[in-house]
């Protein structure tokens, strides 16, 4: 269960530029423990470089950016924030087993903590259902079990926070579906705090809270629900779409003269 209070990522007037652009511009947002938060917007828009704050991977931020209630990057955050990125991050020519083993000694070396380690990597395993798999080499694994091989790297530690970088890409409706199951049972029975990327509007539904964002700025920030509400729209894909025309019919008004305003 988790052991902080407030949110668990707290973000005021945070910007980050990459080279000389702005990629993100002046957001502010909280993610709640115990519930799973979209971040959703168009390629591009910013939502690996907003993981990549949250994460503490990435440069020039600036603003302010609170993760477990300490400032993001902070050494304490690293066993308690998981992050899968788009790229598996396991090992080929290792088992799944090897690859758990491997990233648990890391995390925990020397003997006296074998025995946490051993249960760490059955416990993740059996989370991501891949038990049987367990003896498997990494290289031979399908591409939904390198993503859900990947996911128990994270998980070992039983992380407060979870940041998952489009986890579903790839994969079929049966894994995916599975694998928000997974998201719900670990938000629900372990209070952990997921953010969790997309670009797959239906996935938004499935979500308790949502970021959409659009060139660096939010545009939405609300529970699925009051999304489809505000805007009078059937599907959070048309909530999204109409927010987005209406900024950029704000955008074209902005840039254009007063005088050759009708
Ligand atoms: N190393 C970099 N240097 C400069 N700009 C970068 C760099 N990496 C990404 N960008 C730019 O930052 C912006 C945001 O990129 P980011 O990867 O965060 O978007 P995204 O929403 O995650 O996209 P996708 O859904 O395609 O993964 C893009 O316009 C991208 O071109």
């Amino acid at each position: 269960m988790v052991n902080y209070s407030g949110a668990a990522v707290e973000a005021r007037g945070l910007t980050v530029t990459r080279g000389t652009r702005t990629v993100l511009r002046g957001l502010d947002f909280s993610v709640p423990p115990g519930r799973i938060t979209g971040l959703l917007g168009p390629s591009g828009c910013g939502k690996t470089t907003l993981m990549r704050a949250v994460t503490g991977t990435q440069a020039k931020v600036t603003g302010v950016l609170d993760v477990l209630g300490r400032p993001a990057g902070d050494p304490a955050l690293r066993s308690r924030v998981g992050y899968v990125t788009q790229a598996p991050s396991v090992y080929d020519d290792l088992t799944v087993r090897q690859n758990l083993a491997y990233f648990a000694e890391v995390l925990h070396p020397g003997r006296r903590h074998r025995d946490h380690r051993a249960g760490a990597v059955a416990r993740a395993l059996a989370d991501v259902d891949l038990t049987d798999r367990a003896d498997t080499l990494a290289g031979r694994l399908s591409g939904g079990q390198r993503s859900r091989a990947s996911l128990a790297v994270a998980l070992l530690d039983t992380p407060d926070l979870l940041v998952l970088d489009e986890p579903t890409v790839g994969l079929d409706p049966v894994l995916r579906r599975d694998l928000w199951d997974l998201f719900h049972r670990l938000a629900a029975d372990r209070g952990t705090a997921l953010l969790v990327s997309s670009h797959v509007m239906d996935e938004a539904e499935r979500c308790h809270r949502l970021l959409l964002l659009r060139e660096g700025e939010l545009l939405a920030d609300g529970t699925p629900g009051e999304l489809r509400r505000r805007h009078g729209t059937a599907t959070v894909e048309d909530a999204f779409l109409h927010l987005v025309d209406t900024a950029a019919a704000r955008a074209a008004t902005t840039r254009t003269p007063p005088e050759d305003r009708p």
